[in-house]
């Protein structure tokens, strides 16, 4: 659906030139939400806005619906943009208009001109993102979140196939920000709508995202789906939004005199696992004892998941079994060590 083929993007001012963007190769596929996560400056608003070519690569592709967008004429380019939906995280919106005329001029702008189409697509928008009631309403007179919602009621007005969200909850309370990914989900799958977001909260990305780039200095250093990502991050960037978002503490390690007797393991539930006794289970099949050191537990997306740091006691070859019957069960067994839970 978007295709980044070798894209770099290098800002130039005065004498300086800076590289914003370097060798990125990136694939969002039809109907899924992707994220983009990354600390400022990292570069993910320079590659959210070459989606709608509101930048410019410096050097590669961009490619949406199988058409390359460096290749459309002025004309061609203005109709694309229709199909890209757009909110941002200052909702940019006009204080001298109303919620109605805010989002009717976003349709009479592209060619809209029917006053009764336009009022009941208004009427249809308003419905969709829950402001029904408050249609007439000024921006003054509004929450950040119902703010947020007209923006998201705005971009869908011309019926995108791509909504691109530029730190769309950064603005919001916890509780704000998450009635409005719970809004982008049922956008996603009523719509089915592909949805690109870019965040620097690991939050937001567990909580809709299906797959998920990590950006750092301009580069991707990791990608995947969101629970294997999440669960199992390797760059040191994405292991540390991991502890960010999980309020995680230094990693537990000990030298060797206080070293606890018995190995780490980090196990790992998804899917069934995560409803089974397994880990009492294998305790009693075998003797072996469990300690739990850390652990985290929780859903990403809609999928319930839970990850323990233990530390295992008894014989080797009775550990050995019970891991092994773990793993047999379809839990992740990792050997670990240090606790810390990503
Ligand atoms: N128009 C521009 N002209 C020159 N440099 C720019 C321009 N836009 C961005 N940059 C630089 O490019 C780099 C990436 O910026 P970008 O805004 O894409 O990062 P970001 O990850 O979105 O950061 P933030 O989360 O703080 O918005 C930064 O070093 C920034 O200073």
């Amino acid at each position: 659906m978007i295709e980044f083929c070798g894209v770099q993007k290098t800002y130039t001012t005065g004498n300086a030139s800076i590289t914003a963007l370097q060798r990125i190769d990136l694939k969002v596929n039809e109907g899924e939400i992707f994220g983009v996560i990354g600390h400022s400056g990292a570069g993910k608003s320079t590659l959210i806005r070459l989606i709608n070519l509101l930048e410019r690569p410096t050097e590669g592709t961009v490619k949406v619906s199988g058409v390359d967008l460096m290749a459309l004429s002025e004309n061609d380019l203005r109709q694309f943009r229709q199909h890209v939906g757009m909110i941002f995280q200052h909702f940019n919106l006009l204080g001298s208009m109303t919620v109605a005329e805010y989002i009717a001029y976003a349709m009479r702008i592209v060619g809209q001109k029917s006053a009764q189409a336009i009022d009941a697509r208004v009427d249809e928008l308003l419905e969709l993102v829950g402001l029904s009631k408050h249609k007439h309403k000024y921006p003054r007179q509004l929450s950040g979140g119902e703010k947020q919602r007209v923006g998201i009621a705005r971009a869908l007005s011309n019926h995108p196939t791509v909504l691109l969200c530029d730190e769309a909850t950064s603005a919001l309370d916890p509780q704000t920000t998450h009635s409005i990914l719970q809004l982008l989900r049922r956008i996603n799958e009523t719509l089915k709508l592909t949805i690109v977001l870019i965040t620097h909260e690991m939050d937001v990305i567990r909580t809709v995202c299906d797959r998920v780039a990590v950006i750092d200095g301009g580069r991707i250093v990791e990608e995947g789906a969101v629970t294997q990502v999440f669960l199992h991050p390797q760059h040191p960037t994405t292991k540390r939004f991991v502890q960010e978002a999980e309020g995680a503490h230094d990693a537990v390690v000990w030298g060797d005199n206080a070293a606890p007797r018995g190995g780490l393991y980090r196990l790992t539930f998804q899917r069934e696992t995560v409803h089974q006794p397994l880990l009492s289970r294998v305790a009693r099949s075998f003797a072996v004892d469990f300690s739990i050191i850390t652990g985290r537990f929780g859903a990403i997306k809609s999928e319930p998941c839970g990850q323990v740091v233990v530390r295992a006691t008894g014989e080797a070859d009775q550990v050995q079994g019970a891991l092994s019957q773990l793993a047999q069960a379809g839990v992740c067994v990792e050997e670990v060590s240090d606790a810390t839970v990503a």
